[in-house]
Protein backbone atom coordinates (compact mmCIF):
# COMPACT_ATOMS: atom_id res chain seq x y z
CA UNK A 1 0.00 0.00 0.00
CA UNK A 2 0.89 3.47 -0.63
CA UNK A 3 -0.43 6.85 0.66
CA UNK A 4 2.35 9.27 -0.82
CA UNK A 5 2.03 12.80 -2.64
CA UNK A 6 5.34 14.22 -4.07
CA UNK A 7 5.70 17.85 -5.27
CA UNK A 8 7.94 16.38 -7.87
CA UNK A 9 8.11 19.76 -10.17
CA UNK A 10 11.69 20.28 -9.10
CA UNK A 11 13.66 17.82 -8.76
CA UNK A 12 17.26 18.10 -8.51
CA UNK A 13 19.61 15.17 -8.65
CA UNK A 14 23.32 15.47 -7.05
CA UNK A 15 26.25 15.13 -9.79
CA UNK A 16 29.07 12.55 -9.03
CA UNK A 17 30.90 13.24 -11.97
CA UNK A 18 31.91 17.07 -11.71
CA UNK A 19 35.09 18.55 -10.56
CA UNK A 20 32.49 21.50 -9.33
CA UNK A 21 31.45 21.82 -5.81
CA UNK A 22 30.40 18.32 -4.00
CA UNK A 23 27.05 17.05 -3.51
CA UNK A 24 26.32 19.05 -0.01
CA UNK A 25 26.93 22.41 -1.75
CA UNK A 26 25.27 21.44 -4.92
CA UNK A 27 21.93 20.46 -3.17
CA UNK A 28 22.06 23.66 -0.94
CA UNK A 29 22.46 25.73 -4.09
CA UNK A 30 18.64 23.38 -5.52
CA UNK A 31 17.32 23.61 -2.09
CA UNK A 32 17.90 27.62 -1.55
CA UNK A 33 16.64 28.31 -5.23
CA UNK A 34 13.14 26.47 -4.37
CA UNK A 35 14.01 22.20 -5.27
CA UNK A 36 10.80 20.26 -4.09
CA UNK A 37 12.77 17.33 -4.24
CA UNK A 38 16.82 16.08 -3.87
CA UNK A 39 17.81 12.72 -5.18
CA UNK A 40 21.01 11.73 -3.25
CA UNK A 41 22.82 9.95 -6.35
CA UNK A 42 26.14 8.75 -6.37
CA UNK A 43 27.22 5.64 -7.94
CA UNK A 44 30.63 4.99 -5.98
CA UNK A 45 28.96 5.36 -2.67
CA UNK A 46 31.18 4.28 0.53
CA UNK A 47 31.04 4.59 4.33
CA UNK A 48 33.28 7.90 4.26
CA UNK A 49 30.37 9.39 2.30
CA UNK A 50 27.70 8.78 4.87
CA UNK A 51 28.66 12.03 6.80
CA UNK A 52 27.51 13.65 3.79
CA UNK A 53 24.72 12.45 2.54
CA UNK A 54 23.22 12.65 6.28
CA UNK A 55 23.88 16.63 5.89
CA UNK A 56 21.81 16.56 3.27
CA UNK A 57 19.24 14.60 4.41
CA UNK A 58 19.06 17.15 7.38
CA UNK A 59 19.15 19.91 4.73
CA UNK A 60 16.35 18.47 3.03
CA UNK A 61 14.39 17.97 6.61
CA UNK A 62 14.77 21.60 7.94
CA UNK A 63 13.32 23.30 4.26
CA UNK A 64 10.47 20.49 4.05
CA UNK A 65 12.15 19.32 0.76
CA UNK A 66 11.64 15.80 -0.05
CA UNK A 67 15.22 13.65 0.09
CA UNK A 68 15.53 10.66 -2.17
CA UNK A 69 18.24 8.24 -2.39
CA UNK A 70 18.99 6.49 -5.62
CA UNK A 71 19.40 2.95 -6.40
CA UNK A 72 19.65 1.91 -2.28
CA UNK A 73 17.11 1.15 -0.01
CA UNK A 74 18.84 0.16 2.76
CA UNK A 75 21.00 3.60 2.58
CA UNK A 76 17.58 5.30 2.25
CA UNK A 77 16.66 3.77 5.51
CA UNK A 78 19.81 4.15 7.51
CA UNK A 79 19.53 7.91 6.45
CA UNK A 80 15.87 8.43 7.18
CA UNK A 81 15.12 9.45 3.59
CA UNK A 82 11.75 10.21 2.16
CA UNK A 83 12.25 7.19 -0.16
CA UNK A 84 14.36 5.90 -2.65
CA UNK A 85 14.44 5.92 -6.90
CA UNK A 86 14.77 2.46 -8.24
CA UNK A 87 16.04 1.79 -12.35
CA UNK A 88 15.03 -1.25 -14.14
CA UNK A 89 18.35 -3.06 -12.92
CA UNK A 90 17.75 -2.16 -9.47
CA UNK A 91 15.75 -3.67 -6.65
CA UNK A 92 12.05 -4.52 -7.26
CA UNK A 93 9.88 -1.52 -5.92
CA UNK A 94 7.47 -3.86 -4.15
CA UNK A 95 10.29 -4.86 -2.18
CA UNK A 96 11.12 -1.15 -1.16
CA UNK A 97 7.92 -0.77 0.05
CA UNK A 98 7.76 -3.45 2.28
CA UNK A 99 11.55 -2.36 3.64
CA UNK A 100 10.25 1.58 3.43
CA UNK A 101 6.72 1.09 4.44
CA UNK A 102 3.63 2.98 3.25
CA UNK A 103 4.69 6.68 3.76
CA UNK A 104 7.78 6.48 1.86
CA UNK A 105 8.22 7.38 -1.49
CA UNK A 106 9.44 4.94 -4.35
CA UNK A 107 9.81 6.00 -7.52
CA UNK A 108 10.97 4.09 -10.29
CA UNK A 109 12.94 4.81 -14.18
CA UNK A 110 10.79 3.64 -17.67
CA UNK A 111 13.18 4.76 -20.12
CA UNK A 112 10.01 4.75 -22.54
CA UNK A 113 6.44 2.66 -23.26
CA UNK A 114 8.49 -1.30 -23.68
CA UNK A 115 10.27 -0.77 -19.93
CA UNK A 116 7.16 0.81 -18.55
CA UNK A 117 5.21 -2.66 -19.80
CA UNK A 118 7.63 -4.49 -17.72
CA UNK A 119 7.37 -2.64 -14.84
CA UNK A 120 5.26 -3.38 -11.79
CA UNK A 121 4.11 0.57 -11.02
CA UNK A 122 1.89 -0.52 -8.17
CA UNK A 123 4.22 -0.54 -5.65
CA UNK A 124 5.69 3.08 -6.42
CA UNK A 125 4.60 6.98 -6.58
CA UNK A 126 5.58 8.13 -9.10
CA UNK A 127 8.01 7.73 -12.40
CA UNK A 128 11.21 8.99 -13.98
CA UNK A 129 10.89 9.00 -17.75
CA UNK A 130 13.61 9.66 -20.20
CA UNK A 131 16.41 10.77 -21.39
CA UNK A 132 13.77 13.28 -22.83
CA UNK A 133 16.66 14.88 -24.59
CA UNK A 134 20.56 13.91 -25.10
CA UNK A 135 22.43 14.11 -21.90
CA UNK A 136 25.94 13.43 -21.41
CA UNK A 137 25.75 12.69 -17.49
CA UNK A 138 24.18 8.56 -17.49
CA UNK A 139 26.45 6.93 -20.46
CA UNK A 140 24.00 4.58 -20.60
CA UNK A 141 21.00 6.21 -20.04
CA UNK A 142 19.96 5.30 -23.98
CA UNK A 143 17.77 7.19 -26.89
CA UNK A 144 16.18 9.94 -26.19
CA UNK A 145 12.37 9.71 -26.48
CA UNK A 146 11.82 13.37 -27.24
CA UNK A 147 8.80 15.10 -25.95
CA UNK A 148 6.38 12.42 -28.23
CA UNK A 149 7.89 9.79 -26.22
CA UNK A 150 7.46 11.34 -22.43
CA UNK A 151 3.63 12.39 -23.91
CA UNK A 152 3.11 8.27 -24.62
CA UNK A 153 4.15 7.18 -21.29
CA UNK A 154 2.82 10.14 -19.20
CA UNK A 155 -0.77 8.90 -21.10
CA UNK A 156 -0.10 5.38 -19.90
CA UNK A 157 1.55 5.64 -16.96
CA UNK A 158 -1.64 5.99 -14.41
CA UNK A 159 1.36 7.81 -11.88
CA UNK A 160 2.74 11.24 -11.45
CA UNK A 161 6.40 11.61 -13.78
CA UNK A 162 8.85 13.45 -13.43
CA UNK A 163 10.99 14.58 -17.15
CA UNK A 164 14.48 13.49 -16.79
CA UNK A 165 17.96 13.67 -18.89
CA UNK A 166 19.12 16.94 -20.71
CA UNK A 167 16.67 18.84 -19.43
CA UNK A 168 17.24 22.97 -19.36
CA UNK A 169 15.26 25.77 -18.07
CA UNK A 170 13.94 26.42 -21.77
CA UNK A 171 12.75 22.75 -21.92
CA UNK A 172 10.68 23.13 -18.27
CA UNK A 173 7.84 24.14 -20.23
CA UNK A 174 7.58 22.12 -23.29
CA UNK A 175 7.91 19.04 -20.19
CA UNK A 176 5.18 19.97 -18.55
CA UNK A 177 2.47 20.91 -21.31
CA UNK A 178 3.59 17.02 -22.59
CA UNK A 179 2.34 15.87 -19.34
CA UNK A 180 4.88 15.43 -16.41
CA UNK A 181 4.58 16.31 -12.97
CA UNK A 182 8.21 18.01 -12.63
CA UNK A 183 11.67 17.62 -14.32
CA UNK A 184 14.67 16.25 -13.21
CA UNK A 185 17.96 17.77 -13.83
CA UNK A 186 21.87 17.54 -13.11
CA UNK A 187 24.33 19.21 -15.11
CA UNK A 188 22.30 21.98 -16.31
CA UNK A 189 22.54 23.12 -12.90
CA UNK A 190 25.83 21.20 -11.36
CA UNK A 191 27.81 22.01 -14.67
CA UNK A 192 26.49 25.69 -15.18
CA UNK A 193 28.97 28.74 -14.90
CA UNK A 194 26.56 30.00 -12.21
CA UNK A 195 24.95 26.81 -10.36
CA UNK A 196 23.10 29.14 -8.26
CA UNK A 197 21.40 31.54 -11.06
CA UNK A 198 20.68 28.04 -13.34
CA UNK A 199 19.13 26.85 -10.22
CA UNK A 200 17.03 29.97 -9.81
CA UNK A 201 15.93 29.35 -13.40
CA UNK A 202 14.66 26.57 -12.98
CA UNK A 203 12.74 27.31 -9.63
CA UNK A 204 11.13 30.23 -12.14
CA UNK A 205 10.31 27.80 -14.89
CA UNK A 206 8.77 25.06 -12.25
CA UNK A 207 6.24 28.04 -11.00
CA UNK A 208 8.63 27.27 -7.03
CA UNK A 209 9.69 29.84 -4.76
CA UNK A 210 13.33 30.57 -3.32
CA UNK A 211 14.47 29.74 0.25
CA UNK A 212 16.27 31.66 2.96
CA UNK A 213 18.85 28.75 3.73
CA UNK A 214 18.81 27.47 7.18
CA UNK A 215 21.53 25.88 9.15
CA UNK A 216 20.79 23.53 11.62
CA UNK A 217 21.87 25.67 14.47
CA UNK A 218 20.21 28.40 12.95
CA UNK A 219 18.42 29.54 16.17
CA UNK A 220 21.99 29.49 18.22
CA UNK A 221 20.02 31.32 20.83
CA UNK A 222 17.70 28.89 21.83
CA UNK A 223 19.73 26.35 20.99
CA UNK A 224 22.63 27.46 23.73
CA UNK A 225 19.84 28.13 26.12
CA UNK A 226 18.77 24.62 25.71
CA UNK A 227 22.19 23.33 26.01
CA UNK A 228 22.82 25.46 29.06
CA UNK A 229 19.99 25.30 31.16
CA UNK A 230 19.02 28.28 33.46
CA UNK A 231 19.72 29.46 36.89
CA UNK A 232 17.70 27.33 39.56
CA UNK A 233 17.40 24.53 36.95
CA UNK A 234 19.71 21.99 39.28
CA UNK A 235 22.69 22.23 36.90
CA UNK A 236 25.01 24.78 39.10
CA UNK A 237 24.48 23.17 42.78
CA UNK A 238 26.92 25.40 44.31
CA UNK A 239 25.51 28.75 43.25
CA UNK A 240 29.11 29.21 41.17
CA UNK A 241 27.47 31.14 38.46
CA UNK A 242 26.08 34.13 39.34
CA UNK A 243 25.05 35.02 35.83
CA UNK A 244 25.71 32.61 33.52
CA UNK A 245 23.78 31.54 30.33
CA UNK A 246 21.53 34.46 28.74
CA UNK A 247 24.44 37.30 28.94
CA UNK A 248 27.22 38.54 27.49
CA UNK A 249 29.25 36.77 30.02
CA UNK A 250 29.27 34.68 33.13
CA UNK A 251 30.06 36.05 36.36
CA UNK A 252 31.63 33.57 38.46
CA UNK A 253 31.30 33.36 42.93
CA UNK A 254 34.30 34.22 44.16
CA UNK A 255 36.93 31.84 43.24
CA UNK A 256 40.04 30.85 45.63
CA UNK A 257 43.23 30.16 43.60
CA UNK A 258 41.17 30.65 40.12
CA UNK A 259 43.22 28.00 37.88
CA UNK A 260 42.27 28.09 33.72
CA UNK A 261 43.52 26.12 31.25
CA UNK A 262 42.14 25.78 27.79
CA UNK A 263 42.20 23.12 25.25
CA UNK A 264 40.90 22.25 21.96
CA UNK A 265 39.86 19.34 19.91
CA UNK A 266 39.81 19.35 16.04
CA UNK A 267 37.86 16.40 13.67
CA UNK A 268 40.26 14.77 11.99
CA UNK A 269 43.02 15.47 14.35
CA UNK A 270 41.74 14.42 17.84
CA UNK A 271 38.85 12.73 17.01
CA UNK A 272 37.09 11.22 14.05
CA UNK A 273 33.21 10.54 13.96
CA UNK A 274 33.91 7.41 11.96
CA UNK A 275 35.50 5.51 15.36
CA UNK A 276 33.23 8.24 18.00
CA UNK A 277 29.86 9.05 18.73
CA UNK A 278 29.11 12.49 19.26
CA UNK A 279 28.66 11.65 22.68
CA UNK A 280 32.03 10.23 22.81
CA UNK A 281 33.71 13.28 21.25
CA UNK A 282 31.85 15.44 24.10
CA UNK A 283 32.62 13.68 26.78
CA UNK A 284 36.34 13.08 25.88
CA UNK A 285 36.96 16.98 24.97
CA UNK A 286 35.70 18.22 28.38
CA UNK A 287 37.76 15.24 30.07
CA UNK A 288 41.27 16.26 28.42
CA UNK A 289 40.27 19.60 29.45
CA UNK A 290 39.78 18.55 33.14
CA UNK A 291 43.11 16.45 32.92
CA UNK A 292 44.85 19.79 32.95
CA UNK A 293 43.49 20.71 36.22
CA UNK A 294 43.79 17.42 37.94
CA UNK A 295 47.40 17.71 36.90
CA UNK A 296 47.59 21.28 38.80
CA UNK A 297 45.41 19.71 41.60
CA UNK A 298 42.95 22.69 40.72
CA UNK A 299 39.12 21.40 41.67
CA UNK A 300 37.35 21.75 39.00
CA UNK A 301 34.28 24.67 38.45
CA UNK A 302 33.01 25.43 35.49
CA UNK A 303 33.75 24.52 31.75
CA UNK A 304 32.90 27.05 28.90
CA UNK A 305 32.54 25.31 25.58
CA UNK A 306 32.84 26.93 21.71
CA UNK A 307 31.54 25.10 19.23
CA UNK A 308 32.47 25.65 15.72
CA UNK A 309 29.78 23.28 13.78
CA UNK A 310 29.93 22.31 9.43
CA UNK A 311 26.62 21.46 7.89
CA UNK A 312 27.42 17.98 8.53
CA UNK A 313 26.55 18.13 12.06
CA UNK A 314 23.01 18.68 13.24
CA UNK A 315 21.23 19.49 16.23
CA UNK A 316 20.91 16.22 17.76
CA UNK A 317 24.76 15.68 16.98
CA UNK A 318 24.79 18.88 18.79
CA UNK A 319 22.85 18.14 21.96
CA UNK A 320 24.53 14.45 21.88
CA UNK A 321 28.48 16.48 22.16
CA UNK A 322 26.83 18.09 24.89
CA UNK A 323 25.09 15.20 27.07
CA UNK A 324 28.58 13.56 26.54
CA UNK A 325 30.43 17.32 28.09
CA UNK A 326 27.68 16.79 30.62
CA UNK A 327 28.87 13.32 31.54
CA UNK A 328 31.74 14.30 32.35
CA UNK A 329 30.73 17.82 34.26
CA UNK A 330 28.45 15.67 36.31
CA UNK A 331 31.52 13.18 37.51
CA UNK A 332 33.63 15.74 38.30
CA UNK A 333 31.37 18.62 40.07
CA UNK A 334 31.87 21.13 37.68
CA UNK A 335 28.78 23.43 35.66
CA UNK A 336 28.63 24.58 31.82
CA UNK A 337 29.37 28.19 32.74
CA UNK A 338 28.29 29.24 28.85
CA UNK A 339 29.82 29.34 25.51
CA UNK A 340 29.47 29.80 22.10
CA UNK A 341 28.50 28.62 18.76
CA UNK A 342 29.00 28.86 14.88
CA UNK A 343 29.41 27.81 11.55
CA UNK A 344 32.62 26.50 10.53
CA UNK A 345 34.20 24.35 8.00
CA UNK A 346 35.01 21.37 10.36
CA UNK A 347 33.99 20.03 13.70
CA UNK A 348 35.79 21.94 16.64
CA UNK A 349 35.37 21.85 20.44
CA UNK A 350 37.19 25.12 21.99
CA UNK A 351 37.49 24.75 25.56
CA UNK A 352 37.93 27.09 28.74
CA UNK A 353 38.17 25.56 32.16
CA UNK A 354 38.02 26.98 35.56
CA UNK A 355 39.45 25.38 38.74
CA UNK A 356 39.89 26.79 42.23
CA UNK A 357 43.27 26.04 43.06
CA UNK A 358 45.33 23.96 46.25
CA UNK A 359 45.57 25.58 49.29
CA UNK A 360 48.96 25.52 49.27
CA UNK A 361 50.32 23.63 46.35
CA UNK A 362 50.72 24.23 42.66
CA UNK A 363 52.47 21.32 41.22
CA UNK A 364 54.82 22.12 38.59
CA UNK A 365 56.68 20.55 35.85
CA UNK A 366 60.07 21.88 36.62
CA UNK A 367 60.21 20.73 40.51
CA UNK A 368 61.80 16.71 39.62
CA UNK A 369 65.25 16.54 41.50
CA UNK A 370 67.79 14.24 40.50
CA UNK A 371 67.48 11.11 42.86
CA UNK A 372 63.35 11.07 42.62
CA UNK A 373 61.96 8.61 41.19
CA UNK A 374 59.32 9.00 37.97
CA UNK A 375 55.98 7.62 38.32
CA UNK A 376 52.79 7.38 36.34
CA UNK A 377 49.18 7.08 38.15
CA UNK A 378 48.02 4.27 36.21
CA UNK A 379 48.36 2.39 32.78
CA UNK A 380 49.46 3.47 30.00
CA UNK A 381 49.53 2.89 26.12
CA UNK A 382 46.03 1.28 26.54
CA UNK A 383 43.96 4.42 25.04
CA UNK A 384 46.77 4.06 22.24
CA UNK A 385 45.61 0.33 21.83
CA UNK A 386 42.52 1.23 21.30
CA UNK A 387 43.00 4.07 18.77
CA UNK A 388 44.22 0.98 16.79
CA UNK A 389 41.87 -1.16 17.10
CA UNK A 390 39.36 1.63 15.97
CA UNK A 391 41.88 2.06 12.50
CA UNK A 392 42.11 -1.71 12.37
CA UNK A 393 38.27 -2.35 12.60
CA UNK A 394 39.46 -4.80 15.50
CA UNK A 395 36.39 -5.37 18.26
CA UNK A 396 38.42 -7.59 19.99
CA UNK A 397 40.03 -5.57 22.43
CA UNK A 398 36.71 -3.94 23.88
CA UNK A 399 38.32 -2.71 27.30
CA UNK A 400 41.36 -0.84 25.04
CA UNK A 401 38.64 0.90 22.50
CA UNK A 402 36.70 2.10 26.12
CA UNK A 403 40.62 3.41 27.31
CA UNK A 404 40.73 5.81 24.44
CA UNK A 405 37.23 6.60 23.89
CA UNK A 406 36.53 7.23 28.03
CA UNK A 407 39.74 9.06 29.57
CA UNK A 408 39.29 10.21 32.97
CA UNK A 409 40.58 13.17 34.68
CA UNK A 410 42.85 11.66 37.51
CA UNK A 411 41.04 13.92 40.00
CA UNK A 412 40.78 11.44 42.42
CA UNK A 413 45.38 10.58 42.01
CA UNK A 414 45.86 14.46 42.19
CA UNK A 415 44.18 14.33 45.70
CA UNK A 416 46.48 11.70 46.96
CA UNK A 417 49.90 12.94 45.76
CA UNK A 418 48.55 16.47 46.58
CA UNK A 419 48.09 14.94 50.52
CA UNK A 420 51.76 14.17 49.80
CA UNK A 421 52.74 17.57 48.59
CA UNK A 422 54.02 16.13 45.22
CA UNK A 423 55.21 19.63 43.79
CA UNK A 424 56.36 17.59 40.45
CA UNK A 425 52.92 16.36 38.27
CA UNK A 426 52.14 16.86 34.57
CA UNK A 427 49.49 14.85 33.01
CA UNK A 428 50.49 12.92 29.79
CA UNK A 429 48.14 13.51 26.95
CA UNK A 430 50.99 13.58 24.37
CA UNK A 431 52.53 10.29 25.25
CA UNK A 432 54.94 9.64 27.91
CA UNK A 433 57.79 9.72 25.57
CA UNK A 434 57.07 13.39 24.62
CA UNK A 435 55.72 14.54 27.86
CA UNK A 436 59.07 13.27 30.19
CA UNK A 437 60.82 15.39 28.05
CA UNK A 438 59.12 18.42 28.85
CA UNK A 439 59.32 17.87 32.58
CA UNK A 440 62.83 16.87 31.89
CA UNK A 441 63.97 20.01 30.07
CA UNK A 442 62.03 21.88 32.89
CA UNK A 443 63.77 20.95 35.86
CA UNK A 444 66.80 20.41 34.19
CA UNK A 445 67.69 16.38 34.73
CA UNK A 446 68.08 14.18 32.70
CA UNK A 447 64.85 11.55 32.80
CA UNK A 448 66.16 7.68 32.27
CA UNK A 449 62.81 5.78 31.49
CA UNK A 450 62.81 2.17 32.33
CA UNK A 451 59.16 0.69 31.17
CA UNK A 452 60.12 -2.80 32.42
CA UNK A 453 58.17 -2.49 35.52
CA UNK A 454 54.69 -1.76 33.91
CA UNK A 455 52.35 -3.85 35.90
CA UNK A 456 50.76 -6.64 33.97
CA UNK A 457 47.90 -6.04 31.77
CA UNK A 458 46.23 -9.10 30.27
CA UNK A 459 44.40 -7.18 27.29
CA UNK A 460 46.98 -5.27 26.38
CA UNK A 461 49.82 -7.88 26.37
CA UNK A 462 47.65 -9.58 24.04
CA UNK A 463 47.12 -6.69 21.93
CA UNK A 464 51.01 -6.44 21.74
CA UNK A 465 50.82 -9.67 21.01
CA UNK A 466 48.75 -9.68 18.04
CA UNK A 467 49.94 -6.39 16.76
CA UNK A 468 53.47 -7.62 17.30
CA UNK A 469 54.28 -4.51 18.99
CA UNK A 470 56.73 -4.09 21.89
CA UNK A 471 54.17 -2.96 24.67
CA UNK A 472 57.21 -0.11 26.01
CA UNK A 473 56.81 0.80 22.52
CA UNK A 474 53.27 1.34 23.09
CA UNK A 475 53.41 2.64 26.48
CA UNK A 476 55.94 5.01 25.75
CA UNK A 477 54.25 6.66 22.16
CA UNK A 478 50.60 6.82 23.59
CA UNK A 479 49.01 9.57 24.15
CA UNK A 480 45.62 9.99 25.42
CA UNK A 481 45.42 8.56 28.45
CA UNK A 482 45.50 10.86 30.35
CA UNK A 483 47.32 9.52 33.68
CA UNK A 484 49.19 11.71 35.60
CA UNK A 485 53.45 11.36 35.83
CA UNK A 486 54.83 12.72 38.45
CA UNK A 487 58.64 13.25 40.04
CA UNK A 488 58.68 12.74 44.11
CA UNK A 489 61.27 10.92 46.36
CA UNK A 490 61.29 6.74 46.62
CA UNK A 491 60.42 6.73 49.85
CA UNK A 492 57.02 9.46 49.22
CA UNK A 493 56.15 7.00 46.57
CA UNK A 494 56.10 3.94 48.44
CA UNK A 495 53.31 5.57 50.50
CA UNK A 496 51.55 7.34 47.64
CA UNK A 497 51.57 3.50 46.05
CA UNK A 498 49.80 1.86 48.66
CA UNK A 499 47.04 4.27 48.09
CA UNK A 500 47.31 4.22 44.38
CA UNK A 501 47.57 1.02 43.72
CA UNK A 502 47.96 1.14 39.83
CA UNK A 503 50.55 3.99 40.22
CA UNK A 504 54.11 2.75 39.01
CA UNK A 505 57.48 3.84 38.65
CA UNK A 506 58.56 4.99 34.98
CA UNK A 507 62.47 5.88 35.37
CA UNK A 508 64.55 8.12 37.38
CA UNK A 509 65.19 11.25 37.68
CA UNK A 510 69.71 12.40 37.24
CA UNK A 511 71.76 15.23 37.21
CA UNK A 512 71.70 16.47 33.49
CA UNK A 513 74.37 14.92 31.94
CA UNK A 514 73.73 16.45 28.28
CA UNK A 515 71.01 14.46 27.69
CA UNK A 516 67.05 15.05 28.54
CA UNK A 517 65.57 11.44 28.21
CA UNK A 518 67.72 8.31 28.06
CA UNK A 519 66.23 5.45 27.90
CA UNK A 520 63.61 5.44 25.13
CA UNK A 521 62.54 2.75 23.08
CA UNK A 522 63.78 2.85 19.86
CA UNK A 523 62.36 4.07 17.27
CA UNK A 524 59.94 6.24 18.98
CA UNK A 525 58.53 8.92 18.11
CA UNK A 526 55.54 10.31 20.34
CA UNK A 527 52.24 10.23 18.91
CA UNK A 528 51.90 13.51 17.79
CA UNK A 529 48.76 15.59 17.35
CA UNK A 530 48.44 16.21 13.75
CA UNK A 531 46.69 14.70 10.72
C1 LIG B 1 13.99 10.85 -11.11
C2 LIG B 1 14.89 9.85 -11.72
N1 LIG B 1 14.55 9.26 -12.86
C3 LIG B 1 15.35 8.35 -13.42
C4 LIG B 1 16.53 8.02 -12.83
C5 LIG B 1 17.44 6.99 -13.41
O1 LIG B 1 17.47 5.82 -12.62
P1 LIG B 1 18.24 4.53 -13.15
O2 LIG B 1 17.65 4.16 -14.45
O3 LIG B 1 18.24 3.52 -12.08
O4 LIG B 1 19.69 5.05 -13.40
P2 LIG B 1 20.73 5.61 -12.33
O5 LIG B 1 20.33 6.99 -11.98
O6 LIG B 1 20.67 4.74 -11.12
O7 LIG B 1 22.05 5.57 -13.01
C6 LIG B 1 16.86 8.65 -11.64
N2 LIG B 1 18.01 8.38 -11.00
N3 LIG B 1 16.03 9.55 -11.10
C1 LIG C 1 20.06 9.74 -14.26
C2 LIG C 1 19.47 9.85 -15.62
N1 LIG C 1 18.54 8.96 -16.01
C3 LIG C 1 18.14 9.18 -17.25
S1 LIG C 1 18.92 10.49 -17.93
C4 LIG C 1 19.80 10.77 -16.55
C5 LIG C 1 20.81 11.84 -16.42
C6 LIG C 1 20.20 13.21 -16.24
O1 LIG C 1 21.19 14.15 -16.13
P1 LIG C 1 21.17 15.54 -16.89
O2 LIG C 1 20.12 16.39 -16.26
O3 LIG C 1 22.54 16.09 -16.66
O4 LIG C 1 20.94 15.25 -18.35
MG1 LIG D 1 19.42 3.19 -10.52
Amino acid sequence: MKNTRIDLRFYFITDDGTSGSGPLEQAKIAIAAGATVVQYRNKAFSDPDFNEAQAIAQMCAIHGVRFIVNDDMILARALGADGVHLGQQDADPALARQILGPGAVVGVSAANLEELARTDTAPCDYLGTGPVFATGTKADAGEAIGLHGLSEVVRRSGLPVVAIGGIFPESVEACMESGADGVAVISAITRADDPAAAAARFAAACGTRPRVLQTPWQDEFLLIDQILGQPGDGRDPQGLLQVGAGDDAALLADIARPVITTDTQHENIHFRRFWQSFFEIGYKAAETAFSDLAACYARPLALFVNLSLPATVSRENVTEIYQGIRKSLAACGAVLGGGNVSSGQDLAIDMFAVGSGHGRIFPVRSAARPGFGLYVTGPLGRARAGLECLMQGDFAFPGLVEAFKYPMARFDAAAVLADHRVACVMDISDGLAGDVGHLAQASGITAVLDLCRAPADPEFASFCEKYQKPPADVMAEGGEDYELLFACPPEVFAAIGRKLPGAFCVGTCRAYNGESVRGLPEAIESFGHTA
